[in-house]
């Protein structure tokens, strides 16, 4: 098991108000599965992944990533961010080098595993160029690719393809299981979209409205590999089926 998470509850006091974001969330993940998080908005999924992540700590209860409690920021977990979050002032090589040059990496081998790491993500070609000439769909390949450049054991994911048009999220959703594959990392993936949900994941976790409990978890069925054409058979229809009666029992729109 990698990452561990018992008895997690999330409260934000702000003056005398006090917000219960996560309850008494348990989730145990293995080693290369790939987890989603879907559920109503405001539930607490960012939260979920921030506690995950050690940039937020928890009101009660524990994550343990192999076994060892989260204080902070972990080298074993690299995260992609709900928007763009490419930096504007560097080439897309810069842009895959940084998180390399932050851990002190030398140049050489900084550039070729980030030339390595581009050719993944199928943006060959593009490295001199700057975020404002690709597409947005690239742009997201780059914050893909600058975080999967470190290695990380876990990957956790805040809607990374959110700014994208169904059709462009869900292909990029199938290269990026192609790209787990061949790194073996863990991905956590909070997404708004259903159908992602069902096409990418081992396991989909749906929450409940505010506070954010586990309704359930739902297994997929889905053959391996998984890419778009899987969209059309009946298992995904299936799927998208029961994360939806499961995510209507609460109001989606309720607070
Ligand atoms: N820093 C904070 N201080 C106080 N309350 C907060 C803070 N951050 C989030 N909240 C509250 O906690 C709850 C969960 O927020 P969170 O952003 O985790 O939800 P979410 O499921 O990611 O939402 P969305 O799907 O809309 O992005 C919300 O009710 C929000 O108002």
């Amino acid at each position: 098991m990698i990452l561990d998470v018992q008895n997690l509850t999330k409260v934000y006091t702000s003056g005398d108000k006090e917000v219960i974001a996560l309850q008494d969330i348990n989730l145990q993940v293995e080693k290369g599965e790939f987890i989603s998080i879907v559920g109503p908005s405001g539930c607490g999924k960012t939260t979920l992944l921030e506690i995950f992540s050690g940039l937020r700590s928890a009101t009660a209860g524990s994550v343990k990533v192999k076994g060892r409690e989260v204080k902070g920021p972990l080298q074993e977990i690299g995260i992609v961010f709900q928007e763009e979050s490419t930096f504007s002032w560097r080439t897309v090589l810069e842009n895959v080098e940084f998180g390399l040059q932050m851990q002190g990496v030398k140049k050489a081998e900084r550039r070729e595993k980030s030339h390595e790491m581009i050719k993944l993500v199928g943006l060959e070609g593009f490295e001199k160029s700057y975020p404002h000439q690709l597409s947005g769909g690239m742009r997201q390949r780059v914050a893909i690719a600058r975080t999967l450049v470190t290695e990380p054991e876990i990957v956790v994911m805040d809607e990374p393809f959110g700014a994208l048009d169904e059709q462009t999220r869900l292909l990029l959703g199938g290269e990026l299981l192609n790209i787990m594959d061949k790194t073996n990392a863990t991905v956590v993936l909070v997404t708004h979209s259903i159908q992602e949900a069902a096409l990418l994941s081992d396991r989909i976790v749906v929450l409940t409205a505010r506070p954010g409990q586990i309704k359930t978890v739902i297994p997929s069925t889905l053959p391996k590999p998984r890419d778009a054409s899987a969209l059309t058979t009946d298992e995904f229809a299936f799927i998208t089926q029961k994360i939806w009666s499961n995510l209507e029992e609460k109001s989606l729109l309720s607070k």
